[in-house]
C-alpha cells in the first residue's frame, strides 16, 4: 500500500517554477529515493510532501492524509530531518533530543536512539562541539525521536568524508530495518545505486523514469569497458574475435575493449596467454551516471543545471 502519493505536484515560487509535474508513489517500508541535480525541484517536492509548502498543482496525499490541511498529524507521523542546523550553539545532544521527543506522541526512547545512531558518549556534548558526522547522525535522530513511520532524509551525505558517507548509508538502512519507510533526496548516484529500492530520477521540475537502480541500469544497457596500455605488441583483430567481446578502440596508447560482464576476465586471460604485459588497467560497469546521461542527454554532477524558465524559453 502506498504511503506517499504525489500526482501531478506542481510549484512556483513567483513566476519561477521549481516542479513542473511530479508524480510517484512511495510503498510502505521502502527506501525510495528522490535523485536529481542541484535545482531540480527535489527540496521542493518533499517539501510539499511534509506540508511545509503548499502545492500549486496536482495532489499530495501523506498516509492518506493532506498533508496541509492535516500538517499537526503529519509531523506526528512523518520525521524530517532538518537539512542545515538549526539548534543553538550551546544546546547539548541530550536536551535537543528531549525537547524534540517532547512534541511528540509516540515518544522514542533516547538511550536507545543515542547507542543506535553511535551518539552515546556525545549525549553531554554541546551542538556547536559535534563533529559534521555527529551534528548530521543528531539531525537523524531527531528525525526519529517521534517514532515516525516515513523518514525524509534530504542530502543526509553532503559535506560528509567517504567513511562518514558509509556509516550514513549503513544507518539508514538500519532505521528501514526498524520497519520505517524512508525518502532519500539525494544527488549522489552511488548512494542512490546503494541504498535505494527504488528511485525517481527528476530533471528540471519533472520525473524522467522512476525504477529500481538495476533496472535504471539495464536501460543503459550492460556494456562493461576495460581499458589499458599494452606494452607488448597487441593483435586486436584476435582480441576482437573473442566471444565475450563486442567492440575493441584504440586512443593512442590506451586501448578499449568492451563487452557484457565478464569481459574484463576474458580479456586478462587473453592477454595472459598470449603473455601481454599492460598498465593502467581500469574496469568500468555501467553507473547510474550512465543512466542518467541517457536519460537527460547530460551529466548529473557537471554543468549548471538548466532552469525551466530557461528552457521553455
Ligand atoms: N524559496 C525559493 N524562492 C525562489 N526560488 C526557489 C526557492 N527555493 C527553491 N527555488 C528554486 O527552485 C528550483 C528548485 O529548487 P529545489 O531546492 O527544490 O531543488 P533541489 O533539486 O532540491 O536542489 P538542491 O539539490 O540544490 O537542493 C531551483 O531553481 C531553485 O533555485
Amino acid at each position: 500500500m502506498p504511503v506517499i502519493e504525489v500526482e501531478h505536484l506542481h510549484k512556483r515560487y513567483g513566476d519561477k517554477v521549481a516542479v513542473e509535474d511530479v508524480s510517484f508513489t512511495v510503498e510502505q517500508g521502502e527506501i525510495f529515493g528522490v535523485l536529481g541535480p542541484n535545482g531540480a525541484g527535489k527540496t521542493t517536492t518533499v517539501e510539499c510532501v511534509q506540508g511545509l509548502r503548499r502545492a500549486d498543482g496536482g495532489q499530495v496525499r501523506v498516509l492518506g492524509l493532506d498533508p496541509v490541511r492535516d500538517r499537526t498529524e503529519v509531523r506526528q507521523r512523518v520525521g524530517a530531518q532538518l537539512q542545515e542546523s538549526q539548534l543553538p550553539d550551546k544546546l547539548r545532544v541530550r536536551e535537543a533530543l528531549d525537547l524534540y521527543r517532547s512534541f511528540y506522541r509516540n515518544k522514542a526512547d533516547i538511550d536507545e536512539l543515542l547507542a543506535d545512531l553511535g551518539l552515546a558518549s556525545q549525549r553531554d556534548t554541546a551542538f556547536h562541539k559535534l563533529s559534521g558526522g555527529q551534528k548530521q547522525r543528531l539531525s537523524v535522530a531527531l528525525a526519529l525521536v517521534g517514532r515516525p513511520e516515513i523518514a525524509i532524509l534530504d542530502e543526509l551525505t553532503t559535506g560528509l568524508d567517504p567513511q562518514g558517507r558509509r556509516d550514513t548509508w549503513d544507518l539508514v538502512e538500519r532505521i528501514r530495518d526498524r520497519g520505517v519507510t524512508v525518502v532519500l533526496v539525494t544527488h549522489f548516484m552511488e548512494e542512490a545505486e546503494r541504498l535505494c529500492d527504488r528511485l525517481a530520477v527528476i530533471d528540471v521540475g519533472r520525473v524522467v523514469a522512476i525504477d529500481t537502480p538495476s533496472g535504471l541500469l539495464a536501460r543503459v544497457g550492460s556494456e562493461h569497458r576495460v581499458h589499458f596500455s599494452p606494452l607488448d605488441p597487441l593483435d586486436e583483430v584476435a582480441l576482437d574475435a573473442l566471444p565475450e567481446v563486442t567492440g575493441v578502440r584504440r586512443s593512442g596508447d590506451e586501448v578499449t575493449v568492451t563487452g557484457p560482464e565478464g569481459v574484463s576476465q576474458a580479456v586478462l586471460s587473453a592477454l595472459a596467454d598470449r603473455k601481454v604485459r599492460y598498465t593502467g588497467l581500469r574496469v568500468e560497469q555501467p553507473t547510474l551516471d550512465d543512466a542518467f546521461v541517457s536519460l537527460t542527454g547530460r551529466p548529473v554532477r557537471t554543468g549548471t543545471p538548466q532552469t525551466i524558465d530557461e528552457r521553455s524559453s
